[in-house]
């Protein structure tokens, strides 16, 4: 496992330690929420009773192949702990997600749950939101127009930059798994996320956005000196 892997190991390892016997999780999406999932398998298959509500379709095959115990979040509408990755952590464990493109479910599945853990490695923590692209999912209409408001919505909330329409590896236009697009906002400098967060919420087309505000209670950052808790104030 190359380092850099073994750091978000470490970081899902700590928050594998968080679950105990009968909770209802959210699962994440992602590479780093990958690591949650497959060590919380070998829990369950050493007698531990968890029942898991994926993220993502990929999550869910995962976590399906894997043997972890399943619901749907209408099944199981109220869970105790949400264990998910980032694309930055900044202060007051504002987020940024929807690297992966599953930002809608995510944002979901963690205002359903009572607390929520975000795991990564230390890079990821960062003194300003906004050097990874701000992922937003918009409907499959008028995404031209869309796009004029949204950049309109930054301006007001000081944030400018190119948004990008998601392609995949194959180079067709990225779907997420409810069927929408992204827009990927190259704002470099986020100054206000609670701004910018009440701006795009206002914008027609605008399904929801990767800035999580007020979710995340802890970050567990992994790092080459080991590993760091934040608490939320
Ligand atoms: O849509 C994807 C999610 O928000 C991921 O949790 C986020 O992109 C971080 O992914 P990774 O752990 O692979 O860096």
């Amino acid at each position: 496992m190359s380092p850099a892997e073994q750091l978000k190991r470490q970081a899902a390892a700590r928050a594998v330690d968080l679950v105990r016997s009968g909770m209802k999780l959210g699962l994440g999406t992602g590479s780093t929420a990958k690591h949650f999932v497959e060590l919380l398998a070998e829990r369950v298959k050493e007698g531990l009773e968890v029942v898991g509500v994926p993220t993502s379709e990929q999550t869910r095959a995962l976590a399906e192949t894997l043997g972890v115990p399943l619901a749907t979040l209408d099944e199981q509408p109220v869970l105790d702990l949400t264990v998910d990755g980032a694309d930055e952590i900044g202060p007051g464990l504002a987020l940024v997600k929807g690297g992966g493109g599953a930002l809608l479910r995510e944002k979901i599945v963690a205002t359903a749950s009572a607390q929520m853990v975000v795991i990564a490695d230390e890079s990821k923590h960062v003194a300003t939101l906004g050097t990874f692209p701000l992922p937003i999912e918009v409907v499959d209409f008028g995404v031209t127009s869309i796009r004029r408001s949204i950049e309109k919505a930054g301006k007001a909330a000081g944030c400018h930059g190119l948004l990008t329409l998601r392609r995949g590896p194959d180079g067709h236009v990225f779907v997420t798994d409810q069927g929408h697009l992204i827009l990927d906002a190259a704002f470099g400098v986020i100054p206000d996320p609670g701004l910018l967060a009440a701006r795009l919420a206002e914008v027609a087309g605008v399904v929801e956005h990767g800035l999580f505000i007020g979710l995340a209670s802890r970050a567990i950052l992994a790092g080459a000196s080991g590993v760091t808790v934040l608490d939320r104030a």
